[in-house]
């Protein structure tokens, strides 16, 4: 299994608990759709997932690693070494080019391997766009973007945080398409939190944070 949740609490200072014993699992190539009403706490689990944030009780298990054992520094590296991220706000660099954006991540990691940014700009549909800036792109272009600076460093996990959400239904479908094919690629797990029915029965299991439980 790549990512073992079990059983884990997590309250935010002076605050409710917002996760009471959530428990999932994921592998390799797995897809994973995580739904529920706005506060339940679907980011604050995928932060938790993605070694971004620290939990009060439970145990997370990322590759192997059980990240109770990490310090800042440990996270950061593993983060590094596996995880990649997808916003709703598509957080591209408005200085640098696509191209640059692309790569950018794979080069922070010393991962960089151009054959593989160039496959991806392919799939993406990103090879007429690579000298442009961010700012003249649309919405649906600046995301496949962003899939594919998250994919560059080939990670193992790929955490995608409303990724559609700014989008419109065509574009929404077309990035989800891509993302559904890249992850299958690459056989990277991916857990995706969404509000769309429609979107979460695309992926391979869906799940529903509710009261702090996942049901
Ligand atoms: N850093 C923080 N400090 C304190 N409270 C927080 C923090 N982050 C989130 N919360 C609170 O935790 C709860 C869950 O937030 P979270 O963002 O995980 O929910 P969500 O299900 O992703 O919501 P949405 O669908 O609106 O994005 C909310 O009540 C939120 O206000």
């Amino acid at each position: 299994m790549l990512l073992t949740i079990t059983d884990v609490h997590k309250s935010y200072a002076n605050g409710r608990p917002i996760l009471n014993g959530v428990s999932l699992s994921l592998d390799h190539g797995q897809t994973l759709a995580l739904t529920g009403e706005s506060g339940s706490g679907k980011s604050t689990l995928l932060n938790l997932a993605g070694a971004l944030d620290i939990f009060d009780a439970g145990e997370i298990s990322l590759g192997g690693t059980n990240l109770s054992t990490l310090d800042d520094t440990g996270r950061a590296a593993l983060r590094r070494e596996r995880v990649a991220l997808v916003f709703q706000q598509f957080n591209l660099i408005p200085s640098l080019t696509v191209g640059q954006n692309l790569s950018l991540h794979a080069r922070l990691a010393s991962k960089h391997d151009p054959d593989w940014c160039d496959h991806l700009a392919d799939k993406l549909g990103l090879r007429d766009l690579l000298d442009r800036f961010p700012e003249n792109l649309s919405g649906g272009q600046q995301q496949r973007v962003a899939i594919g600076r998250a994919l560059a460093p080939r990670p193992s996990l790929l955490l995608a945080d409303e990724p559609t959400g700014n989008l419109d239904e065509v574009a929404s479908t077309n990035v989800l398409d891509l993302m559904l094919a890249l992850v299958a690629e690459t056989s990277a797990a991916l857990l995706l939190v969404t509000h769309s029915q429609d979107i979460a029965t695309r992926l391979d299991q869906q799940v529903r944070l509710s009261g702090g439980l996942i049901s």
